[in-house]
């Protein structure tokens, strides 16, 4: 379903990427790993078509994937950077939000429920800790549609009961056939949910 294959990417004479490939199949997780500065999130960014390899390509079902084509923006749940969001929306409102931007009706209570927000669900991002912010980006990624999940160290800023609740999440996303692309430092997290692992700056 994904094919990653040659992606090459270098900011001026640093060639972070040499030519990475591999293909991830419905229902299965593939784990970026490497140290700091390795090009996980270059990956990641080109990947979903937030930056541009400067050779290689990524497809989805046989077509490019790309940041402003519907198709791929219908397919793919991401978080990447640091998530903006509305200061004037609540948890709630953000998360009706975005389900109704892909065309779902919005069923938003048990995801709130299992990401312990739901006693936050009117408060805005403002008045949220940076573990509460994180929790709120991942929930989008599973109020709508998906196929391909696609996120950069999920565990960041986490806590041991949060992290837990990540391996059982993403164990559900690949048993309902999600793709699942993930970098992690987190070693219990790669074990316990990749099926293939993409080793960079080894
Ligand atoms: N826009 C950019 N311009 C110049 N250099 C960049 C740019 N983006 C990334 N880099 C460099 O590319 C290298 C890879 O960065 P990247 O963020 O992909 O690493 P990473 O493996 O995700 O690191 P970490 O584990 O610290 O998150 C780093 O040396 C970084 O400084």
């Amino acid at each position: 379903m994904l094919v990653v294959d040659g992606l090459v990417r270098q900011f001026g004479t640093a060639v972070v990427l040499a030519g990475v490939g591999f293909s991830l199949g419905p229902g299965r997780a593939a784990a970026v790993v490497g140290p700091n500065g390795a090009g996980k999130t270059t990956l990641l960014r080109c990947v979903v078509g937030a930056d541009r390899p400067d050779h290689g390509e990524v497809l989805l079902d046989g077509n490019e994937l790309r940041e402003d084509d519907p198709r791929s923006r219908a397919a793919v749940a991401s978080v990447l950077d640091d998530v903006g969001f509305f200061p004037d929306l609540s948890v709630g409102e953000h998360l009706d939000l975005l389900a109704r931007a892909h065309g779902v009706e919005p069923d938003t209570a048990p995801v709130l429920a299992e990401l312990g927000l739901e006693a936050l669900a009117d408060r805005t991002p403002v008045g949220l800790s940076s573990g509460e912010r994180r929790r709120l980006a991942l929930a989008s990624c599973f109020v709508r549609p998906r196929r391909l999940l696609v996120l950069d160290e999920p565990e960041q800023r986490l806590d041991a009961a949060g992290r837990r609740w990540l391996v059982e999440r993403l164990e559900r996303e690949k048993a309902a056939g999600c793709a699942v692309l993930f970098a992690s430092h987190d070693a219990a997290v790669v074990e316990a949910v990749a099926d293939q692992t993409v080793e960079l700056g080894a």
